[in-house]
């Protein structure tokens, strides 16, 4: 499957697409693969398996075996590093952070990962990754020189920026379990520029008004992954987000 393709489709002919971010730390892929079969049921297009920390190894590849096993939506390689590329994935979202401090997380890891998506066959999706404050775990991991919340500007220069490097995808990213998501302001400066680009937007999108607010400024992606790992019902908690943000 095209997973590009896929998405961009779904983007195209329903407004909007959802990812699941699943963990592959925070449970067991037995848990991970119940968990993306309710994502499935509630209406996400994909599910999206990374972590900041131990995010790797065997446990990546039982829990991406054990997802496809359970579900048909696609999978999408969210890697921290080059252990996060596994071969047991449709997709990895090849990205650059760029606004990074340091050299392994702009192109290092990207070049020490790039021979494995190559033997796997793994479909290459490329994203520049953007950390706004607050930026969280992965702000810290990734040495980002945090883009502040209020400076829109910032944001839309290194969004360009990413454009024209031919990366077709931009993440606007507040960090896991951030109190707020990237501001409509910049979300609605950033696709501004971006044009038929997809815009990302994740980190503390957790409920259905927060989802929508980010929608209506422009956001072409949602991300949700820490309400997923706090909710029991997952289905009922996925449906309510996505039906708050398809053809709105
Ligand atoms: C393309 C290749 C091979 C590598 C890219 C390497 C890059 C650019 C990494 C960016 C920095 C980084 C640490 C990203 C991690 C992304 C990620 C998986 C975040 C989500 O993790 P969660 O598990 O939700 O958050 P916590 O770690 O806070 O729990
Ligand atoms: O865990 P949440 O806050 O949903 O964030 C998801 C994602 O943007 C983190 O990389
Ligand atoms: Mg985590």
């Amino acid at each position: 499957m095209q997973v590009e393709k896929y998405l961009n489709d779904i983007s195209k002919n329903q407004g909007t697409v959802h990812l699941t971010l699943i963990d592959p730390a925070s449970q067991s892929p037995d848990e991970a693969a119940e968990i993306a079969f309710a994502a499935a049921n509630g209406g996400s297009d994909a599910i999206m398996v990374g972590g900041s920390i131990e995010a790797g190894g065997a446990l990546l590849d039982q829990t991406l075996i054990k997802i496809r096993e359970k579900t048909s939506i696609p999978t999408i390689l969210f890697p921290a590093n080059a252990g996060g590329v596994s071969a047991y994935s449709d997709a990895i979202f090849f990205m650059s952070l760029l606004n990074s401090r340091d050299i392994n997380y702009i192109t290092t890891n990207q070049a020490m990962g790039a021979p494995l998506v190559y033997k796997f066959g793994i479909e290459s999706i490329s994203m520049a990754y953007l950390i706004i404050e607050p930026g969280g775990t992965v702000g810290w991991v990734g040495d980002a020189k945090l883009i502040p919340k209020n400076k829109p500007e910032i944001a839309v220069s290194y969004s360009l920026a990413g454009k024209y490097l031919g990366m077709h995808y931009t993440y606007l990213e507040a960090g896991s379990g951030a109190d707020e998501p990237a501001s409509p302001e910049m979300i609605k400066a950033v696709k501004k520029v971006l044009g038929d680009n997809k815009l990302i937007v994740g980190g503390g999108i957790r409920d259905p008004e927060t989802a929508r607010v980010c929608v209506k400024a422009g956001a072409d992606m949602i991300v949700t992954g820490t309400v997923v790992e706090e909710t029991s019902d997952v289905a009922a908690k996925i449906e309510e987000i996505v039906s708050a943000i398809k053809n709105e």
